[in-house]
């Protein structure tokens, strides 16, 4: 199996005090992994040293081996975040423009997409059940819709992992249960691995394949 994300020994502090120490951790391409963990024990931080935004005070994270490089996104690892924060795009863009950003990077910026291109946005729409909705402001869609854009927006790209930081927090609970499926339906069918922090410890260890407990500094994998 292949190794995506490696973490060996590593140490993160923000101020004098540890918010992450040694923490062992392997992630493989088919592995579902839930973090779990009460408020400030690090999950969001756990994720930002995984995405490279942040970098490790001690230890080491690899990504495909390698150290990656602080801001340098990687487009084989697709990331949404939570509702609030997608939101934040307070430009009248459509669903369609929203998706497209992912691709901007291989469509080169001020160029026109190409046929491609606007065919990788409809199959990325598609898988979410949002190609109807393709020319509606994203802002006028609901929360779960509107998460349901981003997931699109970042399976665009075809990543291997995708990385959510509490998709789920602030929309309906029928809008929770379809998106736990859809992601079942991204991990299964479209081989995606999939990291996903949640609040909800029921419902993520009933759909995770590993869960990982980030509380008291002392992280456990849990095969499910
Ligand atoms: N930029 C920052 N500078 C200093 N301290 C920070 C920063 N970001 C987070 N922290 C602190 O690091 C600790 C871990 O924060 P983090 O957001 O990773 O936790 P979390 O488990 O994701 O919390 P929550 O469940 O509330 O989202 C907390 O004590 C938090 O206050």
């Amino acid at each position: 199996m292949k190794k995506l994300i490696e973490i060996k020994n590593m140490y993160f502090k923000y101020d004098k005090e540890y918010v992450i120490e040694n923490l062992d951790l392997d992630i493989y391409s088919g592995d579902y992994l839930g973090i779990i963990g009460s408020n400030g024990s690090g999950k969001s931080t756990l994720i930002k040293l995984m995405l490279g935004i942040l970098k490790p005070s001690k230890g080491e994270i690899l990504l495909y081996g390698k150290n990656p490089a602080i801001g340098k996104f990687t487009s084989n690892i697709g990331y949404v975040s939570q509702v609030g924060l997608s939101t934040g795009i307070d430009f009248p863009a459509t669903v369609r423009e929203i998706v497209m950003m992912n691709l901007y990077r291989e469509i080169g910026l001020f160029k026109f997409s190409k046929v491609k291109h606007k065919e990788m946005v409809k199959k990325a729409l598609q898988t979410v059940d949002m190609l109807d909705y393709e020319k509606s402001k994203f802002s006028d869609l609901s929360g779960g819709q509107q998460q349901r854009v981003m997931i699109a927006k970042a399976i665009v790209n075809n990543p291997e992992l995708l990385i959510l930081d509490e998709p789920t927090t602030g929309i309906d609970h029928k809008s929770v249960e379809s998106l736990y499926s859809l992601l079942d339906n991204l991990h299964k069918n479209k081989n995606i691995s999939i990291v996903m922090i949640s609040h909800d410890i029921k419902k993520i260890k009933s759909h995770a394949t590993k869960i990982l407990e980030l509380d008291d500094f002392s992280e456990e994998v849990i095969g499910c």
